[in-house]
């Protein structure tokens, strides 16, 4: 797939012996893009990265006529990394749910688990956690992490606010709790930790009218497993 690409523009003080083999990268003055009219004789446009690459060298033969005019041009097109939500057999997920208000994690963790299955995850590719409350969900995520037997790591709970101040730390200490696991493993943790006002918000969220909130973080841990096995490691 032909990846869009922006033609970026550097604007260089004017150079008599200026040759084409001295053009260095530059951070780009300017970057074109459709609304920016402040280079008259070039269109904007979003090109494609062939495009981009042919456009490019015509602009730096060109450049080559205009050097008189203190002018140099750089293309260069913006290579974009996304996960892929069609690789995701092979991959192993864990999913770890909070036992508190299963009523409603339940149907959470059947939407992540029938979103893993029609995207070809295999169920021995798939092991489930369960866990007191979502207070609890952070560590072990953490330790499922750090075993490194996992491409991504979903997280499940429903904290649903009482009379007092105390949904607030389950809330904020599942919060932090998952967003730590992801970051001090390395391994990817999704938050599907619904945190709701009322019984009915989280129902509408678990497989009604709202959707299933289980069913798109699964969709979200499927596509950043996909982004850290093809694009992040090799990186390391
Ligand atoms: N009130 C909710 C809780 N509370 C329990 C805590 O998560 C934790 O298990 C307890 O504080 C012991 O450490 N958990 C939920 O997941 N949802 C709630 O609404
Ligand atoms: C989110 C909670 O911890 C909540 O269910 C506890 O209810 P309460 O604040 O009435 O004790």
């Amino acid at each position: 797939m032909a990846t869009a690409a922006f033609v970026e523009f550097s604007l260089l003080p004017r150079q008599s012996n200026f040759n084409p083999s001295q053009l260095q990268p530059h951070r780009p003055l300017l970057s074109l893009s459709s609304h920016n009219t402040s280079i008259p004789k070039l269109t904007a446009a979003a090109l494609s990265f062939s495009q981009s690459q042919g456009f490019g060298c015509a602009i730096e033969k060109r450049q080559c006529k205009e050097q008189e005019r203190g002018v140099l041009v750089q293309t260069s097109a913006v290579r974009e990394l996304t996960g892929s939500l069609t690789s995701a057999q092979g991959h192993r997920f864990a999913i770890v749910v909070a036992r508190f208000n299963d009523l409603i994690t339940k149907k959470l963790l059947e939407g992540a688990l029938n979103t893993f299955k029609s995207y070809s995850v295999r169920e021995e590719d798939i092991d489930v956690v369960w866990v007191p409350g979502s207070f609890e969900i952070g560590v072990v995520a953490q330790q499922l992490g750090k075993s490194r037997k996992y491409q991504s790591i979903l997280c499940i709970g429903a904290v649903i606010k009482g009379d007092t101040s105390h949904y607030d730390a389950v809330v904020n200490a599942a919060t932090s709790g998952v967003l730590s696991a992801g970051l001090n493993s390395g391994t990817p943790c999704i938050f599907g930790v619904l945190t709701c006002d009322t019984l009915e918000q989280a129902f509408n969220r678990a497989g009604g009218k709202a959707g299933n909130k289980g069913a798109e973080a699964a969709l979200t841990a499927i596509e950043m497993a996909s982004l850290f096995e093809h694009h992040l490691k090799p990186l390391q």
